[in-house]
């Protein structure tokens, strides 16, 4: 049977698009459900381009009620896939779901990671501090703000005159080219 994959997202989705894309006609898995919790979030289109259904919730719902569990264990979500998602995933969610949540960060974990460290954030901040290379990482998600053991990261090189368009848009490639053939591989290693 085929494994089935809900999205969390805050933004604009170019990462959901991609794995929405990889998983359209795909023998292992399929992506059920978008979450979100911005109501303006792009994402939303994207899910509905696909025909894909979608879950908008609030803070009172996602922290305050088993709401959202409820929803996932309905759908008999097998891996939950954060993408651009900026908001803490509580205890309950991750032992409802225990190894079954992953991130990807725009950075080469531990390096810029933790609170306040998303989106333009983690790029200035890699920047400022004059990196010669970055990369991204895809990771387990437990308690913490990108601290979960590791899956994957690759690399990119920073050159001199590299600006923060220039750094994202090379982080955007690694995470676009890389994100769905991993999440593909952890699903076909994953016990039923
Ligand atoms: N329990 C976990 N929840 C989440 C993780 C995680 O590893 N464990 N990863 C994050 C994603 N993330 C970076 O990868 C990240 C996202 C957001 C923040 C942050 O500081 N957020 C702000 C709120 C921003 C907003 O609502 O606009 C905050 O909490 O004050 C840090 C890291 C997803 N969740
Ligand atoms: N700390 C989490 C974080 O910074 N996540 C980053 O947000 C972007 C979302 O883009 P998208 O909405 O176009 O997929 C991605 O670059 C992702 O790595």
């Amino acid at each position: 049977m085929k494994k089935r994959i809900a999205i969390f997202a805050s933004g604009s989705g170019s990462n959901a698009q991609k794995i929405m894309e990889h998983f359209k006609n795909n023998s292992v898995a399929e992506v059920v459900l978008i979450l979100t919790n911005n109501p303006e979030a792009y994402v939303l289109q994207r899910a509905d381009n696909f025909e894909i259904p979608s879950h908008l919730f609030d803070k009172q719902e996602f922290y305050h009620s088993d709401d959202v569990i409820r929803l996932l264990k309905n759908l008999q979500i097998d891996l939950i896939v954060l993408a651009g998602f900026l908001w803490l995933i509580p205890q309950s969610l991750l032992q409802a779901f225990p190894n079954k949540i992953i991130n990807i960060h725009p950075s080469l974990l531990p390096k810029y990671g933790g609170k306040g460290m998303y989106g333009d954030r983690v790029h200035k901040a890699i920047l400022a501090a004059k990196e010669e290379e970055s990369g991204i990482t895809i990771h387990f998600v437990n308690e913490h703000f990108d601290e979960g053991e590791m899956i994957h990261q690759s690399k990119f090189k920073i050159e001199p005159d590299d600006d923060l368009e220039m750094i994202k848009f090379k982080g955007q490639q690694l995470e676009h080219t890389h994100f769905a053939k991993v999440i593909e591989n952890l699903l076909k290693k994953m016990k039923s």
